[in-house]
């Protein structure tokens, strides 16, 4: 699909300017294998995980909605990572989104900009990521989604990007920034990996640009509950629940709402709504990056967790 303008699927640029402008991201003598964990870890045999949408199909059987959380790797180290990673699965999480930290997350809000901030601060690199996710994703029941801004993905190469990847067992990817005409080359690369493309859609996207965004997705559609950008809102706009049936008569995929979900009754009320999952990203942010310490921010996460959990059907 060519255009005159580089539009974005979820960010409409004010500007024509290309948003991708490289940032060096300093390479850094961080490394995964520099780390000790936390606990030991113990090697259990779990049934290998299934990708997003045999998840969702899974649940939707059971007449269950998936809880989707999302944390920033790197913050406020990645062996908390790595063990916030077991936390949410052992908690019930369905799917887990793990942001890689990119010098300009335009599309977050202040919480998630300070822990890429702290997370950079740390020399949190790719390569480290990835070496965390070899040895942690194994121990996972459940599938994670790499959350990553566009750029980082031409500066490795698309292919490479997405062998690289699956090689560690991701199953699906969020690019929020992608133009909406690269995404056939991202599809094109992520399914020879078996890797789901996750497609954004907004409250401000015209339908008929919706309905493209929602053919291609995979996995599942990502419905941005609001304008602007990340964080925890007092409320969750009941606008959500009209764009909900709009792009269930546009698709039979399921939908997942994100975008300011922090309180059980917002969880049930998106739900409610008729969402197929739920997502959760800055307030479980907050808990660990800015906890007095990292067991402590792992305890609140868990307790969190667990009540946002319960709040699902
Ligand atoms: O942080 P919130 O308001 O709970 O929203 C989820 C969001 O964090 C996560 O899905 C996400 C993190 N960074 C993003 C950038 C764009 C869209 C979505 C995201």
């Amino acid at each position: 699909m060519a255009t005159a303008q580089k539009t974005t699927l979820f960010l409409q640029p004010k500007k024509s300017h290309n948003q991708f402008v490289s940032h060096s991201t300093q390479r850094s003598n961080v490394s995964f294998k520099s780390f000790t964990p936390m606990a030991s870890i113990s090697t259990t045999i779990i049934t290998p995980t299934v990708g997003l949408s045999e998840t969702f199909s899974k649940l939707k059987k059971q007449g269950k909605v998936a809880f989707i959380p999302y944390i920033t790797a790197g913050d406020p180290d990645l062996s908390t990572t790595a063990e916030a990673l077991k936390v949410l699965d052992s908690c019930g999480s369905d799917i887990i989104e793990l942001g890689v930290p990119y010098s300009d997350p335009l599309a977050d809000g202040p919480v998630i900009q300070a822990a890429t901030a702290r997370a950079l601060a740390r020399g949190t690199n790719f390569d480290a990521i990835l070496d965390m996710l070899k040895e942690v994703i194994p121990q996972l029941s459940c599938p994670v989604a790499l959350f990553t801004y566009y750029n980082p993905i031409l500066k490795r190469g698309v292919e490479k990007f997405m062998v690289t990847i699956k090689e560690v067992g991701i199953h699906g990817i969020v690019v929020p920034d992608v133009p909406l005409e690269e995404t056939e080359i991202l599809r094109k690369e992520a399914r020879k990996n078996n890797i789901e493309l996750v497609l954004l859609t907004t409250p401000t996207t015209p339908t008929e640009r919706m309905k493209p965004i929602v053919e291609a997705a995979e996995g599942f559609v990502y419905l941005v509950s609001s304008i602007g950008v990340t964080g925890a809102r007092t409320s969750v706009s009941d606008r959500v629940q009209s764009l909900l049936q709009d792009i269930k008569k546009a698709t039979d995929k399921p939908v997942a709402v994100g975008f300011g979900i922090s309180k059980p009754e917002q969880v049930q009320q998106v739900a409610g709504w008729g969402a197929d999952g739920v997502i959760v990203g800055s307030a479980m942010v907050k808990l660990l990056g800015e906890a007095k310490s990292p067991e402590e921010g792992l305890k609140d996460l868990e307790a969190y967790t667990k009540t946002l959990k319960a709040a699902l059907p």
